[in-house]
């Protein structure tokens, strides 16, 4: 898979993405029922992560987290845990969390999905995808991300963060700034496949 890695920025102590999302978007016009229609082009992890999100592609799973394994996991420290982003959309099947598990397995390192609690925004406010900027974000996120100290042996790891699409950074940020307040947590890593 081609790659560019970019460092992406954060309260974390180092994080990278493995490439860009879109790398040109053509805007062809409206269509039948209305709707803008767009010729997008795609890096190879942004195609890959947009076959898994948006066609539900399982196959690409596996590619990403050996993509994840092979391009950024050896810029990092030693990684004690895997905490995948919690998710704005209820989906049966998560695709980060799913990427999670797959580079848990590959690499033999333990996956805590359910160390990050979010909770649900306010009846009325928007869903985040449908904020833009990172001060309406970080708004929308205020007070809602908790930990759930789960690790159950003494210790003290480092995690790394895994998000399929970094955008602004505000989820990211926000759950490791809650996740700095855990005394077992050491150094905290941010790893995504795209960014925006
Ligand atoms: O860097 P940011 O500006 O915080 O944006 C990135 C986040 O936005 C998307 O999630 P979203 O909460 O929209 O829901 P989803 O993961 O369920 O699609 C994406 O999956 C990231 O988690």
């Amino acid at each position: 898979m081609d790659v560019q890695v970019k460092k992406i920025e954060g309260s974390w102590d180092a994080g990278y993405a493995l490439h860009k999302h879109t790398l040109s978007s053509v805007y062809l016009g409206v269509d039948e029922w209305g709707h803008d229609r767009f010729d997008n082009t795609r890096s190879e992890p942004g195609e890959a992560l947009y076959k898994l999100k948006y066609q539900s592609d399982w196959k690409q799973v596996e590619l990403l987290a050996a993509q994840v394994r092979e391009t950024l996991l050896p810029l990092f420290g030693k990684i004690g845990l895997i905490v995948p982003m919690p998710a704005s959309i209820v989906r049966a099947r998560q695709p980060v969390y799913e990427l999670a598990h797959a580079l848990g397995r590959l690499t033999d390192i333990r996956v805590f999905d359910e160390m990050i609690v979010k909770a649900p925004a306010l009846p009325g406010s928007p869903a985040l995808k449908n904020l833009y900027t990172r001060e309406q974000k970080d708004a929308a996120l205020s007070g809602r991300i908790s930990i759930n100290e789960c690790i159950t042996n003494e210790g003290c790891w480092n995690a790394l963060l895994l998000d399929d699409l970094f955008d602004t950074g505000a989820t990211m940020d926000a759950v490791c700034q809650a996740l700095r307040t855990y005394r077992k947590i050491k150094n905290i890593y941010a790893a995504a496949i795209t960014w925006k």
